[in-house]
Formats: C-alpha cells, structure tokens, sequence
C-alpha cells in the first residue's frame, strides 16, 4: 500500500438502479471501499454483480442512485478504460488509434506521433506502427486499446476484463506486460476480472462482490511479494489465498 495518505478514490455507499421494462433493477446495494494512489485493485464476482457498472460510475458515464464517490483533490481524475473488445478505430493505423486521445486535446500532430511512437515500443508493436486493426491478432489489438489508454497519462486506469477474450496463453503473457507496464508507470488501477489467479498475480488487493445487487463480500490484500511471476502460481501460499477467493465467490 502508498504511504500517501489521501485515497485517490473513496466510494460511499454507493447504490445503482437501473429502470429495465418491468420495474427497477438493482446492480450495486451498499458499496463502500476506498483505493490509493497507486494501488492496484481487482474486482472479481459472479456475472451481473455489478462490476462493470461500478467501472462506469468511477468513471461518469453512470450516475450512483444513492451514495457518492470522492475523488483526490476533488476533482473526477484524468482516465484511461479499455474495455474486453479492443474498439479500435478500423479506419485508423495502429499509430493514428494509439495518438487518438492527443489529438483529441489538442496536442500538435508531430508530438502526438511522437508520443504514439514511444508507446508502440512500450507495448511491444515495433513494426506495426502502419498496421490495420482488421490484421491485429486479439493480443495485438489489446495492446493498441492499452497504449491508447495511457498515451495521456491517466491518474485512474479502468480496466474491464481487457484480456477476457484472449486465449490463455496470450491472456498470460498480456497480465505480464501489463504488471510491467504498471511497475513503471505507477497508475492507480482498477479491473475486473474473471480469473482467480489473474486477480493474484496482479492485484495489491482483490474485492469480491456478491451476486446482484452486488455488495463488497471480501476486501482481501495480496501480501505476495513483486516482482510476481507465474510461477508463484505453485507455491502453498498462491494456492492459499486462491482459495480464499473460491470460497468467497462461492
Ligand atoms: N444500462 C443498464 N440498464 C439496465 N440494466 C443494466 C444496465 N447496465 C447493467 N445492467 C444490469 O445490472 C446488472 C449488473 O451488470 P454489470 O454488467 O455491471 O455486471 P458485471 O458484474 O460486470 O457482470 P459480468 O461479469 O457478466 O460482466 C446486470 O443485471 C445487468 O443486466
């Protein structure tokens, strides 16, 4: 955990009704938690728990029916989301998708590839710079969505399943980079995930929801220590808090 003392994000009881045909619907009942700077939270839980929609929440695109979230300063932080599907840009390059959100603020088209180019080495696509999205493989394509992501130095990075739809090895090898890219740049990070030993070996600390109206079953710290690789996947204590886990999500 940072020794900073200011949460980067306090959520307070916070409730999510959806109105759907016959009535209300309640994704999320009574959520408290905070996180800090620099930590890096999984969310695990049965599907429908409300995971996604509290991603939204965090970042605005869903208001809380009841409750609030405070944010560090104040103010809603600067935030990068990649979702399971990469949503790239079909009729832009691998360089002109990741330069996007500069673009968008604003920033000179010489800087913002330049930028783009430095995050196309971070994630390891050297040579696709000119690459289609329609040619990307899936891991390819997530790698584009996370450099996307970060190209504008987020304080928050939302992450909802981002390797969901990979195969297993590649959803490996995309959790390795990924604590690699987050060993570096430091971002306080928040992703869902279906996967037990993914929430492992990436997180400092897992929630588990409950089933619908998703609630806060576990707060579980990951005492193991970094650099983390898959082969504290075999080790007593990995398999320990694995099934920890298990038994919270029932
Ligand atoms: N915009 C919406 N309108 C109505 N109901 C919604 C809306 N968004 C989500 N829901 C409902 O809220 C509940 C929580 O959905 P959410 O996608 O947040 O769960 P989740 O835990 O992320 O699920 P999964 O693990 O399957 O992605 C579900 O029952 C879903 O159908």
């Amino acid at each position: 955990m940072s020794v900073e003392t200011t949460p980067a994000l306090d959520v307070i009881h916070l409730s999510v009704n959806f109105e759907n045909g016959s009535g209300e619907l309640q994704a999320l009942e009574d959520v408290t938690f905070r996180v800090w700077p620099q930590e890096f939270v999984c969310l695990l839980g049965p599907s429908g728990s409300g995971k996604s929609t509290l991603l939204r929440v965090l970042a605005g695109l869903v208001p809380p029916t009841q409750g609030e979230i405070r944010f560090a300063g104040g103010r809603t932080p600067r935030i990068g989301y990649v979702f399971q599907q990469a949503n790239l840009m079909p009729w832009r390059t691998v360089l002109e998708n990741i330069m996007l959100p500069l673009e968008l603020q604003g920033v000179p088209p010489d800087e913002a590839r330049r930028q783009a180019q430095a995050w196309v080495e971070r994630v390891g696509l050297n040579g696709f710079e000119s690459a289609w999205p329609r040619d990307l493989s899936g891991g390819m394509a997530q790698r584009v969505a996370i450099a996307r992501a970060l190209i504008h130095d987020p304080d928050l990075l939302l992450l909802d399943e981002p390797f969901g739809a990979l195969d297993a090895l590649t959803r490996e090898r995309m959790g390795a980079e990924l604590l690699a890219l987050w060993q570096a740049q430091r971002k306080t990070v928040l992703m869902v995930t279906h996967s037990i030993s993914e929430a492992l070996l990436l997180a400092d600390r897992v929630l588990v929801f409950t089933p619908r109206p998703g609630q806060v079953s576990l707060d579980m710290p990951v005492p193991l220590p970094r650099p983390r690789s898959e082969e504290l996947r075999y080790t007593m204590e990995f398999i320990h808090l694995a099934r920890q886990l298990r038994q919270a999500i029932g």
